[in-house]
């Protein structure tokens, strides 16, 4: 049966609560401080993949688009990790927060290093995006409703447990305090509007679990390669390497 606007939101909002990555333990450790240095410079090359590959699915996105208005309220997205005019952009930032865990930031960029699985993971994000319904598409940008918890509780944690930590560091997750609710304000209400019938209710639920499942799948790639007993996998970046040279 068809849910009503109310229940079907309810029904979306239960999928992060069920399965969101803040529940992972990845998380537990790098928010509390459990994470040695070199566990957390693997975390920010291998979510550096990520953030490369998120304004691709917003291209790829977009070049499905017929209607003006939709990718009027979406072209935003890309630039807000591009950069626009003055706004260096979140890539940016996020090779900031690479200097200040003390990498190569041209290292992270050329996304040599990065693990299979986080590949994998975030390549089918795009490539969903890219093939599957407008709707379904939409749908899979919404666990960006959970992201604003997780990104305040890293940044207190983070500020707490790690010398790098400051302001200009994690200005990454500051920004997308601000950027990340009105894109998912956007994107629910366009979902609630669109998933009118049983069957559209069940892609879109779907594809937010198939999200969850992308984002999980990297937390389980860091964990595995980089937390005692580290295993890490052929090709993946090996603590020590790929550091700025301190002056002595
Ligand atoms: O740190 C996080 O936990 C987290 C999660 C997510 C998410 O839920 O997909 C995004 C982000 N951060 C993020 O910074 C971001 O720009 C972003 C864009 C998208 C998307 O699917 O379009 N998700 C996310």
């Amino acid at each position: 049966m068809t849910q009503s606007r109310a229940e079907f939101e309810a029904r979306l909002r239960q999928i992060g609560a069920d399965r969101y990555h803040d529940k992972h333990p990845f998380h537990d450790l790098l928010h509390s401080g459990g994470c040695t240095p070199d566990q957390v410079r693997a975390w920010v090359i291998n979510r550096y993949y990520y953030q490369h590959a998120i304004p691709m699915k917003d291209a790829a996105f977009m070049s499905r688009v017929e209607d003006p208005a939709l990718r009027r309220a979406w072209r935003s997205r890309i630039e807000d990790h591009d950069g626009h005019g003055e706004n260096e952009g979140g890539i940016e930032r996020w090779l900031r927060l690479a200097d200040a865990v003390g990498l190569d930031r041209h290292y992270v960029a050329s996304r040599q290093g990065v693990l299979p699985a986080t590949k994998f993971a975030c390549d089918a994000y795009v490539r969903f995006v890219r093939d599957k319904t407008l709707l379904e598409a939409v749908a899979s940008s919404l666990t960006e409703l959970f992201a604003p918890k997780i990104h305040a509780n890293r940044i207190e944690g983070l500020l707490a447990n790690y010398d790098f930590a400051d302001d200009r560091s994690l200005s990454y997750f500051k920004r997308r305090l601000s950027e990340a609710p009105k894109d998912v304000a956007f994107g629910l209400g366009w979902v609630l509007d669109h998933a009118d019938t049983q069957e559209k209710q069940d892609a879109a639920a779907a594809a937010l679990e198939f999200k969850t499942d992308v984002l999980w799948a990297q937390l389980d790639a860091l964990h595995s390669a980089y937390i005692a007993p580290a295993r890490i996998p052929p090709g993946g970046w090996q603590p020590g390497t790929h550091m700025i040279a301190v002056a002595a």
